[in-house]
C-alpha cells in the first residue's frame, strides 16, 4: 500500500484548535481590557474580618517556606505535612531563619457550603485564608469543581464563544443577541438561561456603543464587563445572599495597593461609573456598597481574585470570578492547578465549571496552593509581578532556592560537560560564570549579556507585534532565536522558551491560515519539540501546560506531510522530524504521553478533559494506522522474499 494512501486514510489537519499562548488559569490581568488576560494588577493585603474572624480553636503549622537546595526539576512524590518548624531562606538573607506558623481554622457564616468535607479552609497571619487538605489526595484527583459566581469573554472573543457557557461556536455560528449584537450564544436555551445576568448588562452595552467616541472602543473591556456583571449579579441574588456575601469576603489588598496600580485602578471605576450609569455615589446604595471608597474596595477584590479563563487547551478566553477558588493561595512551585476541562461534551448548563486539579500527592494537613503567575519565568520576574499584582513576596520553597543555576536563567557548559552555568549578571563585578557541574568558565560573557539584551527586546517587540503583524514577528523569533542558541542560553531559559513557544503560535497559525509547505510544518515540530524540551526542565510530569504542549507535539507530527521525504530515507534517524511511519511513531509516543499527562493536570476522573478524549481518539486513529503500515511492511518484505525464492539467486 503506498505511503499517499495510508496517509489520506487519516483525518485531516488538527492543527487549528492551537492557536493562542497557553496559561493555566491563574490569576488574570483584568485591568488590560480588551486584551488577552495575563497578569494582574495592583490590591493590598485589607484584613476581611466579616471573612476570617478570629474565633477559631485548633490551630495547626503549615509548611509554605520550605526548604532550601531544592531544585525545581526534583518533584517529590508525595508532600509531607509541614513540621512544626522549619528553617527558610530569603531570597535576600541565605542564612536559614526558624520560622514557625501557625494557622486557625476559620468561621465561614454559612458561606462557601460548596468546600468538598475534605477541604477545609484556614487562616494563617503571613497568608490569610488558604484551602488545605485534611485527607490525603492523589495526583489527577479533583479537588473542587464550580461554576465561577461571573465570568466574561475578552473582547475578540464574544464573537467565537458563546456568552452563556463559554462554549466555542459550532459550525453553524452562534446567535447573537439582537439588542445589544455584542454577546452571541449557542441556542435559545443559552441565551434564555443567562438572560437573567444580561437583562441590564444589554442595556448597558447599548448606551456604552451609542456614546463611543470610535468603533474599537464601543464595546467595554472585560474587567469593566465583568464588574458589571458582579454588581447587577449581587442585587439579582439579594444584597445579603451568599453570593453577594462570598464576593464582599473575598481578599482586598486596597491599603497595600502599589502606587503604580492607582491609575489602572481609577480608570477602571470611572469607566464602570460610566458602564452602570451611575452619577452620584448614592446611586451606588443599590449595589451594597456606601461610598465611592466602597467601589475602589471592591476594585481592588476583583483584581486580587479574577482569574483567567481558558479553553480546555489553556488558551485564554476570558476572565472568572469563583470566590470559593480564589481562597486558594499561591506557591511558584504549586501542588495544583486550575483548568476547565469541559470533560461532560454535551452538558452546558454546567459549563465552564472550574477545577482544581491536584497535580502531585497532597498529604492530610497540607495546604491547597495554585500559582498566580507564569512558572516558567525567572524568579525576578515572577516576583515583581506578584508585588506589583498581588502584593506580596514570594517565599515559596523555589523562589527561595539557593542551588547555583537556575534553568530558567542558564547556559549550557562551554566545554560541553551536560552541566549549566547560571546567566552572568550585568551588576556584578565579577560578571564571570562558571558550569555547576565542571567548573568551566564561560568565556565570553558580554557577548551573552547582549545577545539577552537583544533576545528580550526582541520577545517584548514580537508579543506586541503578535496580533496586528505576524509576518514581522515571524522575522523576529525566527533571527533572534539562533542568536541565543549560539550564546548557549539552554531552551528552557527566558528569554528563549518565551520566543520558542511565540515562534510555535506563530508557525501553527500560518499553518492554519494557508496550505502548509513541508518546511514549514518540519520547523513548527522542531520548534513544538524545543519548546516541549523547554517545558519538561521546568515543570512537572503532569502540569497542564506541559501536557498541552505534548499534545500539540503530536498533532503537529500526525498532520499530513505535503511533501513527505521518499521511502528510502525514512530510516534516517539523524533527519528531525522524519518522514513517514516514524514520524507517525513519533506522533503516536507523543500522544500517549500527553494523554498520561492530561490525566493529572485536567483530572483523571474527567478523563484529562476535552483535549484528553481528543487525544484518545487520536491514539486509536494512530494504533489502527500503524498496524495497517506494520502489516504492510511486513507483507511487502514477504511478498519480496517469496519472489525471491521463486526466482532463486541471481546467477554469477
Ligand atoms: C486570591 S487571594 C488568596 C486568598 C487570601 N489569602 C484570602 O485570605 O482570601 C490572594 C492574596 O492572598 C495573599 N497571598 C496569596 N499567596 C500568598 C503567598 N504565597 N504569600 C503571601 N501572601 C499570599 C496575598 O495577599 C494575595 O494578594
Amino acid at each position: 500500500m503506498s505511503f499517499g494512501k495510508l496517509k489520506s486514510a487519516r483525518k485531516g489537519k488538527e492543527i487549528h484548535s492551537f492557536v493562542k499562548p497557553e496559561s493555566v488559569s491563574g490569576f488574570s490581568d483584568t485591568m488590560k481590557a480588551d486584551t488577552s488576560p495575563g497578569p494582574l494588577p495592583s490590591q493590598s493585603p485589607m484584613q476581611i474580618n466579616a471573612a476570617a474572624p478570629k474565633n477559631s480553636h485548633d490551630t495547626m503549622v503549615t509548611d509554605e517556606q520550605a526548604v532550601v537546595q531544592h531544585s525545581p526539576l526534583s518533584q517529590a512524590s508525595e508532600e509531607q505535612a509541614p513540621p512544626r518548624t522549619q528553617e527558610h531562606q530569603s531570597p535576600t538573607n541565605p542564612t536559614p531563619v526558624k520560622t514557625r506558623e501557625s494557622t486557625n481554622s476559620v468561621n465561614l457564616h454559612g458561606c462557601h457550603t460548596d468546600l468538598p468535607s475534605f477541604l477545609e479552609i484556614r487562616e494563617s497571619s503571613r497568608h490569610g485564608r488558604g484551602l488545605y487538605a485534611k485527607t490525603a489526595l492523589s495526583a489527577g484527583e479533583i479537588i473542587l469543581s464550580i461554576i465561577p459566581h461571573v465570568f466574561v469573554l475578552s473582547t475578540p472573543n464574544l464573537e467565537y464563544y458563546c456568552s452563556a457557557c463559554a462554549a466555542p461556536a459550532a459550525t453553524a455560528g452562534l446567535k447573537r443577541c439582537p439588542k445589544c449584537k455584542t454577546v452571541r450564544y449557542c441556542n435559545s436555551d443559552c441565551q434564555n438561561r443567562d438572560w437573567a445576568w444580561h437583562r441590564r448588562e444589554c442595556n448597558a452595552l447599548q448606551k456604552w456603543a451609542a456614546s463611543a467616541p470610535s468603533s474599537d472602543v464601543a464595546i467595554p473591556g472585560e474587567p469593566v464587563r465583568c464588574l458589571g456583571r458582579i454588581m447587577w449579579g449581587s442585587q439579582k441574588e439579594g444584597l445579603d445572599s451568599v453570593w453577594a456575601q462570598e464576593i464582599r469576603m473575598m481578599h482586598s489588598n486596597r491599603n497595600s495597593l502599589q502606587p503604580s496600580a492607582f491609575g489602572s485602578h481609577t480608570h477602571l471605576a470611572h469607566s464602570v461609573v460610566r458602564y452602570l450609569g451611575v452619577s452620584s455615589p448614592q446611586e451606588l446604595e443599590p449595589y451594597g456598597l456606601k461610598s465611592a471608597g466602597d467601589l475602589v474596595d471592591l476594585i481592588s477584590r476583583f483584581t486580587t481574585n479574577t482569574f483567567t479563563l481558558t479553553t480546555p487547551a489553556l488558551t485564554p478566553i476570558g476572565i472568572c470570578v469563583s470566590p470559593t477558588v480564589a481562597l486558594a493561595n499561591h506557591s511558584c512551585d504549586p501542588n495544583a492547578a486550575l483548568v476547565f476541562p469541559r470533560a461532560d461534551g454535551g452538558s452546558r448548563v454546567k459549563e465552564p465549571l472550574l477545577s482544581l486539579v491536584a497535580l502531585r500527592n497532597v498529604a492530610p494537613g497540607k495546604e491547597i496552593r495554585i500559582s498566580y503567575v507564569d512558572t516558567t519565568l525567572p524568579n525576578r520576574l515572577r516576583q515583581n509581578e506578584l508585588k506589583e499584582v498581588y502584593s506580596f513576596s514570594c517565599q515559596c520553597k523555589l523562589c527561595c532556592r539557593t542551588t547555583a543555576a537556575d534553568p530558567r536563567e542558564a547556559l549550557w557548559c562551554p566545554k560541553s560537560c551536560g552541566g549549566i552555568c547560571p546567566y552572568p549578571t550585568e551588576e556584578s563585578g565579577d560578571r564571570a560564570t562558571h558550569c555547576v557541574k565542571c567548573n568551566a568558565q564561560v568565556g565570553d560573557v558580554g557577548a551573552v549579556l547582549d545577545a539577552l539584551r537583544v533576545g528580550q527586546e526582541a520577545l517584548d517587540k514580537a508579543s506586541s507585534l503578535q496580533s496586528k503583524d505576524r509576518v514581522k514577528a515571524r522575522q523576529l523569533t525566527t533571527n533572534i532565536t539562533p542568536i541565543l542558541t549560539s550564546a548557549g542560553v539552554t531552551p528552557s531559559s527566558h528569554p528563549l522558551l518565551a520566543l520558542t513557544r511565540l515562534h510555535k503560535e506563530l508557525l501553527i497559525d500560518s499553518l492554519s491560515s494557508s496550505s502548509p509547505t513541508q518546511e514549514t510544518l518540519d520547523e513548527a515540530v522542531r520548534t513544538a519539540a524545543r519548546y516541549t524540551a523547554g517545558l519538561q526542565a521546568l515543570l512537572p510530569k503532569g502540569h497542564p501546560v506541559r501536557a498541552v504542549a505534548l499534545g500539540e507535539l503530536g498533532k503537529l507530527l500526525a498532520v499530513d506531510e505535503p511533501a513527505p521525504t521518499s521511502a528510502s530515507d525514512y530510516a534516517g534517524a539523524e533527519k528531525f522530524p522524519p518522514s513517514g511511519p516514524p514520524r507517525l511513531k513519533l506522533a503516536y509516543e507523543s500522544f500517549v504521553k500527553a494523554h498520561e499527562e492530561l490525566l493529572i493536570g485536567f483530572g483523571k476522573k474527567s478523563g484529562g478533559g476535552l483535549l484528553g478524549a481528543e487525544i484518545r481518539e487520536a491514539i486509536m486513529r494512530l494504533e489502527k494506522e500503524l498496524g495497517i503500515w506494520t502489516t504492510g511492511i511486513r507483507n511487502v518484505l514477504e511478498d519480496t522474499l517469496v519472489s525471491a525464492q521463486r526466482v532463486g539467486p541471481p546467477s554469477q
